[in-house]
């Protein structure tokens, strides 16, 4: 039987308690969305196989939990991911603010080479937006990493957020062959 994937990504989501890691995997798993709010307790994971440059990726995406009472499960899942994408809530300034200590913890706890990724999520919540845009392109830019604002009711960027990431892992991963073709396909 032919194999139903060419590579497997594992990724992570961190962030504060409440910015929406749980409800982003699972508007990208199952496309769907809960405006009641459970706490994540430990760790928990979804799958979805995405098409990337022509290859199935199945991207097996963790969901940590944001209290601070967690912390010594979750940052023990950091080591295996090859993607972090890290979530604060644009409603939330401390959750903003926040990001630093949990690029910190990724520094402390992920593998050298993990690819980062930022979301400002509920983006749908303009008029209570506390967060700029241009804040966050800063912060992203520095650290030299991705970012998107998100909304998992609307499912606004959600999609492409994960696919980015994905892609970002694939090219480093696949090395010249799916580089070159990336590269001639920019032309
Ligand atoms: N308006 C709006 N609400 C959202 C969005 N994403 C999540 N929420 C709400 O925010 C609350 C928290 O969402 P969760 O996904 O459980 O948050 P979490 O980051 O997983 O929280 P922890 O498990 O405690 O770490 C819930 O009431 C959700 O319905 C969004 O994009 N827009």
């Amino acid at each position: 039987m032919a194999k139903a994937y060419d590579h497997l990504f594992k990724l992570l989501l961190i962030g504060d308690s409440g910015v929406g890691k749980t409800c982003l995997i699972i508007r990208f798993a199952e496309d769907n969305f809960n405006n009641t709010y459970i706490s994540t307790i430990g760790i928990d994971f979804k799958i979805r196989t995405v098409d990337i440059e022509g290859k199935k990726i199945k991207l097996q995406v963790w969901d940590t939990a944001g209290q601070e009472r967690f912390k010594t499960i979750t940052t023990a899942y950091y080591r295996g991911a090859m993607g972090i994408i890290l979530v604060y809530d644009i409603t939330d300034e401390k959750s903003f603010e926040n990001i630093q200590n949990w690029m910190k913890s990724i520094k402390e706890n992920a593998s050298a080479g993990v690819e980062r990724l930022l979301l400002g999520n509920k983006c749908d919540m303009e008029a209570k937006r506390k967060v700029q845009k241009e804040q966050a392109d800063k912060l992203a830019r520095e650290h030299g990493i991705r970012f998107f604002e998100t909304s998992a009711k609307s499912s606004m960027n959600v999609d492409e957020a994960f696919s980015s990431l994905a892609r970002d892992i694939l090219l480093k991963s696949g090395g010249p062959e799916i580089r070159k073709r990336q590269q001639a396909s920019q032309y």
